[in-house]
C-alpha cells in the first residue's frame, strides 16, 4: 500500500493479489477452509481517499475508474442500512457489479474500526476509485477494507498499533491481513496468519474474463486433496533462517472446481499456451487467470494478444517492490 496525506486527505493506492500456490488443507468446523497459500501483491490499484468529516456518517462514493458508477446514489450514512437501492438496478461494467455503499466492504471495515476505538461519533467522506476488477480473485475488496483501515488509522487519529489493525482486517474478510503489509508471503489458516517471505520481481500477464466467480460457490464445488501439496514444491531453500521463494511451480486446488463452473479458466490457459507462456495458473478462486512472463516487454505483449482475441480485462503488472508496499512503515505524513 503506498499512504499520503494531504490538506486533510488520506491517499491509499491498494494492491491486488495473486496466489502464486493454493492449497487446501481441510474444511475447517467454521465452515472456512483451512489454506495454504503464497500471495504477492501486484501493481493493478483501486485508489482510496478518505477525509474526517464532522459528524457521525461514514458517506462511501464509490466509481470505476473507466467512469463507471458502482452505484448513482454513493453517498450514504453507514447507519441507513434500508438504503433503496439494490445491487441488479445500474448497469453493471465490465469489471463486474460493486455493492451498494452500505454493504461495501469499505463501510464495514470503516464502522468495525470505530466500535473497537470506542467512539461511533467518528465520521469520514470516503472517494474510491476501483480498477481491480470485482469477484476475480484479485482480493480487491479485501484490499479496500485494509485501505481504508490505513486511512481511518490516520483521520482519526487513533494511533492503533499493527496488531490492532489486524484485528479489524481479520474480523471484515479472510485474506485482509495479508494487504497490511502486502509484498509476498505465505498466509495460513483461514488467511490471517500471514508470514512474509522474501520478494523477487516478476512480471504477469492477468487477464479477468467477462464473468466473474463467487468464492463460496467455487469452494462449494471443491474436493478436498488427500494427499494435499507442500508450499516446499513452489518454495525453496532457506536463506539466512528466513524462506526465499525461487520461481517453483505454481498450483492452485481451486482452479479445478472453477473450471466447472465456467469455460473462460480452459480458454484462457489455452490462449496462454499458444502464446508460449511456460507459466500460467488461475488466481485465488478465479476468475482471473494470470501468466509469468520473461519481462515487463514481454507481459504487454501478451497482454496485447489477450485483448486482441477478446479475453476480457487485461492487464500486464509488476509483483510488489520492497519500498513501496509497507504501510506500517510508509511516508512521514502518513505516520501523522
Ligand atoms: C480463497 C481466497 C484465496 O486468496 O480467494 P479469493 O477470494 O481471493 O479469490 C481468499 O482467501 C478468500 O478471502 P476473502 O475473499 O476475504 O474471503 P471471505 O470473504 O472471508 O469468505 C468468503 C467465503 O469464502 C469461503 N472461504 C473463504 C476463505 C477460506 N479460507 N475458506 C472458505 O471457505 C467461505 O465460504 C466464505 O463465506
Ligand atoms: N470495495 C469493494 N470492491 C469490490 N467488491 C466488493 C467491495 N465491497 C464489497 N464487495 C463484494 O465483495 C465481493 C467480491 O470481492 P472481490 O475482492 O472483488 O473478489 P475476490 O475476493 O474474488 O477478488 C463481491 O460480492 C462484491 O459485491
Amino acid at each position: 500500500m503506498y499512504v499520503s496525506a494531504h490538506q486533510g486527505w488520506v491517499t491509499v493506492e491498494a494492491p491486488a493479489k495473486l496466489n502464486l500456490f493454493l492449497e487446501v488443507l481441510g474444511k475447517r468446523p467454521d465452515g472456512f477452509h483451512e489454506l495454504e497459500t503464497l500471495m504477492t501483491s501486484v501493481s493493478i490499484f483501486d485508489t482510496l481517499r478518505l477525509r474526517r468529516s464532522s459528524d457521525a456518517s461514514i458517506s462511501l462514493r464509490c466509481h470505476w475508474a473507466t467512469g463507471y458508477l458502482a452505484r448513482e446514489t454513493a453517498a450514504t450514512n453507514a447507519q441507513a442500512a434500508s438504503s433503496t437501492t439494490t445491487a441488479n438496478d445500474l448497469p453493471s461494467s465490465p469489471f463486474g457489479d460493486l455493492p451498494p455503499p452500505e454493504k461495501n466492504i469499505v463501510t464495514k471495515a470503516l464502522v468495525k474500526l470505530r466500535e473497537l476505538a470506542g467512539n461511533e461519533q467518528l465520521g469520514c467522506e470516503v472517494h474510491l476509485t476501483k480498477r481491480i476488477a470485482s469477484v476475480a480473485g484479485l482480493g480487491g475488496a479485501s484490499s479496500d477494507a485494509v485501505a481504508a483501515i490505513l486511512a481511518a488509522n490516520i483521520a482519526w487519529n487513533l494511533h492503533f498499533s499493527s496488531a490492532e489493525l489486524a484485528e479489524v482486517a481479520a474480523a471484515v474478510g479472510s485474506d485482509t491481513v495479508f494487504f497490511l503489509a502486502g509484498g509476498r508471503a505465505i498466509c495460513r489458516g483461514r488467511g490471517e496468519r500471514v508470514t512474509p517471505v522474501k520478494r523477487a520481481c516478476q512480471q504477469f500477464v492477468v487477464a479477468r474474463p467477462p464473468v466473474g466467480l463467487s468464492t463460496p460457490r467455487v469452494f462449494s464445488k471443491l474436493k478436498i486433496p488427500q494427499n494435499p501439496l507442500d508450499i516446499a514444491t513452489y518454495l525453496g531453500e532457506k536463506t539466512s533462517g528466513e524462506k526465499t521463494s525461487r520461481d517453483g511451480r505454481l498450483h492452485n486446488r481451486l482452479e479445478q472446481p472453477a473450471r466447472e463452473l465456467t469455460p473462460w479458466i480452459g480458454e484462457l490457459s489455452s490462449a496462454l499456451d499458444r502464446a508460449g507462456v511456460a507459466q500460467h495458473q488461475m488466481t485465488g478462486s478465479g476468475s482471473s487467470y494470470f501468466g509469468l512472463a520473461r519481462s515487463a516487454r514481454h507481459a504487454r505483449r501478451i497482454a496485447a494478444v489477450l485483448r486482441a482475441r477478446q479475453m476480457g480485462l487485461v492487464y500486464s503488472a509488476t509483483s510488489a517492490t520492497a519500498s513501496g508496499f509497507s504501510p506500517l512503515t510508509t511516508t512521514e505524513t502518513a505516520q501523522q
